[in-house]
């Protein structure tokens, strides 16, 4: 099963051979720590390669020109280290993953020092991390709803800078609430890898009462 998702997945990205070394090096050292520190759900690990690499990878098409991010709430790495490794060669990029647990964050460090990935490990709270970065999109899969997104990024969200955040079938009333407290553009895009998911896009983000 998972030799099977992994033909298909690096199949559907039609990475370099280079770049598939690394994440398979990448799922390797995942499993190792996984057995001694807990990184991810352990059940999550059977299908690793669609769960994980293949949903962190599609977001690189939502970044389209932007080269510089932050992932906040990386945990083992998803979507910040896929990211990383898809990015790297490519001139100017980097991802700043900000965590703040340092269990996760010792995982990040050596993967992104074996690698030799553009990627900097920000062991700390994003709200405390964050304000001090220059970048031009922020991702985060998996840590908080809407509202609570928002109130941790509308300062670097307020112009420019785009937020690419996976959703699932709960969307439509995040969305609902966060608008009671920001306006925002935004736009979603539907997953490759959860069809009820959506990837939601957002810009311009100010808060409500101005
Ligand atoms: C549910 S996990 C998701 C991890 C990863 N993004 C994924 O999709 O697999 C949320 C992660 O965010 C981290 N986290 C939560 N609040 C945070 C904060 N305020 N600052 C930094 N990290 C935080 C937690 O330690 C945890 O690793």
């Amino acid at each position: 099963m998972t030799n099977v998702s992994r033909e298909r997945v690096l199949k559907s990205l039609g990475v370099s051979r280079e770049t598939a070394a690394m994440l398979d090096e990448f799922v390797s050292s995942l499993v190792r720590w996984q057995r001694v520190k807990n990184l991810v759900g352990p059940r999550t690990l059977d299908d690793v390669w669609e769960r994980h690499i293949a949903d962190s990878a599609q977001l690189l098409d939502c970044l389209e020109h932007r080269k510089v991010l932050a992932d906040l709430g990386s945990g083992a790495g998803f979507p910040g280290l896929v990211l990383a490794i898809l990015l790297k060669g490519v001139s100017g990029s980097h991802v700043h993953l900000v965590e703040s647990n340092g269990r996760k964050c010792g995982f990040l460090r050596e993967v992104v020092r074996t690698l030799a990935l553009p990627a900097t490990v920000h062991s700390g709270r994003i709200e405390a991390v964050l304000p001090a970065l220059s970048i031009e999109a922020v991702t985060a899969r998996a840590l908080a709803p809407l509202d609570k997104l928002l109130e941790l990024t509308n300062q670097v969200l307020k112009g420019e800078a785009l937020g690419v955040f996976p959703k699932g079938q709960d969307i439509d009333a995040e969305l609902t609430q966060a608008s009671k407290y920001w306006t925002f553009d935004h736009a979603t895009v539907a997953s490759r890898t959860d069809s009820k998911a959506r990837i939601l896009l957002i810009q311009n983000v100010r808060p409500a009462s101005l």
